[in-house]
């Protein structure tokens, strides 16, 4: 099941926090749910990338392999994503139409080469909505608190975590590959991405 992706900004949500799985500090619980998360590498046309918000991140950016090697150097993913800011005007200029799924792209990237950790910490959510908490703006990848007993907003990147828990559900074992995007300028490095053969990659081998 998609996400149905008309006005996805104005698909707004309410959610009970005591019944959710409401991530947002890395630290926290459910916290490897985040982008933020470090733990979880991934390896994309060889190269490699230390969190899924840094391969988001980049992926704006197609026709700047330059940029995109700044926000994959760094080291922090808070910091790859502060990185992108100044260039934000040289994002690709169908960005609000793709996001969606490239940060699905990403999400099953995380998974399938990171498939113990990263499918232990969507199950543990069992079948609670899974949210991502915002503590100002109920932007559109999270939601935020308008009562104590009230989170409200997009959450996409929650609802995309469902969307993936769900499909985890059905796979007893990660696939061989996962096809690239059927988007133009789906590049990394001057490279068109190809199909990413999935590795299980631990940090110790890849940084
Ligand atoms: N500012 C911030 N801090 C965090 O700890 C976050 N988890 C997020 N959210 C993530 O930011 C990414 C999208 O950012 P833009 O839409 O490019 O601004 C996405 O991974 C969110 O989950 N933000």
């Amino acid at each position: 099941m998609g996400l149905n992706f008309d006005h996805l900004e104005n698909q707004v949500r309410t959610y009970a926090p005591s019944d959710s799985a409401v991530f947002w500090k890395t630290r926290e619980k459910f916290g490897g749910l985040s982008n933020m998360a470090a733990g979880f590498p991934l390896l994309v046309n060889g190269v490699k990338i230390r969190t899924s918000e840094a391969l988001y991140q980049a992926m704006r950016f197609p026709t700047r392999p330059d940029v995109q090697e700044l926000i994959l150097g760094e080291i922090s993913p808070m910091t790859a994503k502060m990185r992108s800011k100044p260039f934000r005007e040289f994002t690709r200029d169908d960005w609000s139409s793709v996001r969606v799924p490239i940060m699905r792209w990403c999400l099953r990237l995380k998974l399938y080469q990171n498939w113990e950790k990263f499918g232990h910490a969507l199950r543990e959510t069992g079948s609670l909505p899974i949210v991502e908490k915002k503590t100002k703006h109920a932007d559109f990848w999270g939601a935020k608190y308008v009562e104590p007993d009230e989170l409200i907003g997009p959450n996409i990147l929650g609802r995309l975590l469902m969307e993936l828990r769900d499909d985890l559900e059905q796979m007893p074992s990660p696939p061989e590959h996962l096809a690239p995007l059927n988007l133009k300028q789906f590049l990394l490095l001057g490279r068109e991405i190809e199909a990413v053969r999935i590795v299980q990659s631990p940090v110790s081998i890849l940084f």
